[in-house]
């Protein structure tokens, strides 16, 4: 038996023709003015300009415009936090997502948490997560977010069910916990510290593999039919979990690339729209 394709692509793609639709009323609504999303990028990292671009470009499919921050390597978190300031008062600006990881000297907590939470449309602040994982209104954390949409979509049961989220990083593994959870999954958290990762693995009717080591959950420690979902993505197309066999013995996965990431990227959008809605009211 084959598993079932979690396509997030092909979903990322429909739900940009609702998207479109939306951007187009709000803009009437707003008299002629086109929903900003502002994307924050510090340094020159090769692959972090690559997803800030892609995300400027998903911005352009649905007709909204992106507001592309670039500042330098050097840059201060009171410099950062300058800039988050003067983005949180644009009345143009639906939406900030300041790209992970900034350099060292920065203080990546404090800037997330300066995003104030009505633009907070990648779900990184501390009152965001407080308040999503309290089941209250919030942005959720775009990749998880992401996931869950991907997961509804398809169908896919979570009440009662193990779920194993390999990773506890804060926009990734410990919302989609806090996700998980809030949709009555029995969560299983794993990290770097955790023993006898394969037999939790064993035991998970739902894996996520958000650990940043390609390949690193081998197929063999996944037991048949369960939901496989890969967050990973390294360069080569690779995620975090040995896919190989698994296509034919689980119940359903994530491919990578056209899984998680295009959901990440259309989650971010929609939430900047749903922002832009919200201001409209
Ligand atoms: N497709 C998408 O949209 C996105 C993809 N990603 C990808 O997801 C992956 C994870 O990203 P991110 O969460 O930011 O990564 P981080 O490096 O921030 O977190 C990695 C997590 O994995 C855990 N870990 C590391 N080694 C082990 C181990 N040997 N056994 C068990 N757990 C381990 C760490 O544990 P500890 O906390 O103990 O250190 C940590 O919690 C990466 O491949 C990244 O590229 C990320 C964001 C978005
Ligand atoms: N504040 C913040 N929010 C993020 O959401 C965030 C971040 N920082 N830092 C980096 C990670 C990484 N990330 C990806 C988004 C899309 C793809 C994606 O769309 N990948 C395509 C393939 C892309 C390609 O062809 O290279 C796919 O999986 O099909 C991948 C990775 C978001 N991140």
């Amino acid at each position: 038996m084959s598993a079932l394709v979690l396509d997030g692509k092909a979903l990322a793609k429909k739900t940009e023709e609702e998207l479109s639709a939306r951007v187009a009323i709000l803009k009437e609504k707003s008299g002629g003015q086109t929903p900003i999303l502002a994307t924050i990028l510090v340094g020159d990292d090769p692959a972090s300009a690559t997803y800030v671009k892609m995300k400027g470009n998903a911005c352009r499919r649905v007709g909204m415009d992106s507001l592309q921050v670039e500042l330098p390597s050097s840059t201060t978190t009171e410099q950062l936090l300058a800039k988050i300031d003067e983005l949180n008062s644009n009345p143009n600006v639906h939406g900030i997502l300041l790209q992970h990881p900034v350099p060292a000297q920065i203080d990546e907590r404090a800037c997330f948490d300066a995003i104030s939470l009505e633009k907070d449309v990648d779900g990184v602040t501390c009152l965001g997560f407080g308040r999503m994982a309290m089941g209250e209104e919030a942005y959720g954390c775009a990749t998880p977010k992401g996931i869950m949409r991907l997961l509804e979509a398809y169908d896919i049961a979570l009440e009662g069910k193990h779920a194993v989220v390999v990773g506890r990083s804060p926009i990734l593994g410990k919302p989609m916990a806090a996700m998980l959870l809030n949709a009555n999954a029995t969560v299983t958290i794993c990290h770097s510290r955790t023993q006898d990762l394969a037999e939790h693995i064993r035991r998970a009717d739902i894996v996520v593999g958000a650990v940043g080591k390609p390949e690193f959950i081998k197929a063999e420690w996944i037991k048949d039919g369960a939901v496989v979902v890969d967050a990973g993505y390294h360069p080569g197309g690779v995620g975090d979990i040995e896919l190989g066999p698994l296509s034919e013995r689980a119940a359903a996965y994530t491919p990578v690339p056209g899984g998680v990431g295009p959901m990440t990227i259309n989650t971010l959008i929609y939430q900047s729209v749903d922002s832009g809605e919200r201001k409209i009211g």
